[in-house]
């Protein structure tokens, strides 16, 4: 029978990809490399943790792409369409960069030559790095932020998107977020935001909807459409870049055919919307989700038991590409 990216790519679609990390014991796991690699299963791929600030500058301006790579390289072997992961947001910083923008902590005679909306490109130039000639020519980079301001837009995500562009013209640039896949006041900021920077000759190409989910409160179809057209609308194409639904354990034949049905709904939507470009579930296999470590209690998020048996959910996603 037909795979995921194989269904997507039938339907129109550009990809149905997966995140991954190679830091974790998917790696270590035969069978999770073979899906991994299997292309008529993800034709994309986005490294969840190792483009991170964290990873990428363990030092004040030390660079290491060596994390990053894994995943890229991956990507490139199988001719799988690459999604960097992410450029600028709120967690997982450089652990020297946490309080401080990104200079002020430099030896005071170093500050005085470099304006302050200098300092966030000279962080953005290395993150840059991460992919750029990629033969695939579909990359797509990811910014985000915790709290999206009544406007003025805060000054940084203009800086951010100017200087990845300058830096990579050939990368599509995504506005990455979450809890902004229905309609409330953050989607409603996230547009004002892209007409912003349309308005501003800013180049920005999509909006990721990053789409953590909890079986049974889920956006509705209808919902999840009306919102992702309210972005297509203003001239940007939508992707789900993050899905997973988690589930309160213990799973039940009740919370799994639930959860089966919100993955056929946010699919689904991404299929009935013509700039949707594709989805990425954020991993496939439970053993690996970030889930059970942020959400207490809840897991079973992924389309794979740690048996290699599949979710009910897998046959959901089927149904709706
Ligand atoms: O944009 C994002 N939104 C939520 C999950 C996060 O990934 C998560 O970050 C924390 C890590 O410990 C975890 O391994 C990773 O999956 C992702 O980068």
């Amino acid at each position: 029978s037909a795979q995921l990216n194989e269904l997507a790519q039938k339907a129109g679609k550009l990809y149905f990809g997966t995140a991954t990390d190679n830091e974790d014991i998917g790696f270590q796991n035969k069978t999770y490399l073979q899906i991994l690699n299997d292309t008529k299963e993800f034709g994309q791929l986005t490294p969840s943790n190792g483009q991170k600030w964290f990873a990428v500058e363990p030092e004040l301006g030390v660079f290491n792409y060596s994390y990053g790579d894994v995943v890229a390289d991956i990507a490139t072997a199988n001719k799988q369409i690459l999604r960097c992961h992410n450029l600028v947001w709120h967690s997982q910083l450089a652990p020297w960069g946490y309080g401080i923008s990104y200079l002020e902590q430099r030896k005071p005679h170093r500050r005085s030559h470099r304006p302050r909306n200098q300092r966030s490109q000279t962080l953005v130039q290395p993150m840059l790095r991460l992919g750029r000639g990629q033969r695939s020519p579909q990359r797509r980079r990811d910014l985000s932020q915790r709290h999206l301001p009544p406007s003025p837009r805060p000054e940084y995500i203009r800086i951010a998107f100017r200087a990845a562009a300058a830096a990579d013209p050939h990368a599509k640039l995504y506005y990455n977020d979450y809890n902004i896949e229905s309609p409330n006041n953050k989607s409603a900021a996230v547009r004002a935001l892209v007409r912003d920077l349309k308005k501003e000759g800013i180049r920005i190409d999509g909006v990721g909807l990053q789409s953590h989910f909890t079986a049974g409160s889920a956006p509705s179809i209808d919902n999840l459409i009306w919102t992702m057209e309210g972005y297509t609308k203003l001239g940007v194409e939508v992707a789900l870049t993050e899905l997973d639904i988690r589930i309160m354990e213990p799973e039940t034949s009740s919370n799994l055919a639930q959860q089966s049905s919100d993955y056929k709904n946010a699919v689904g939507a991404c299929m009935l919307v013509d700039g949707c470009v594709g989805v990425t579930v954020w991993d496939f296999w439970d053993p690996v989700s970030w889930v059970p470590g942020v959400f207490t209690g809840m897991g079973s998020a992924c389309l794979w038991f740690g048996n290699f048996t599949k979710h009910p959910a897998y046959q959901g996603v089927v149904e709706a590409l």
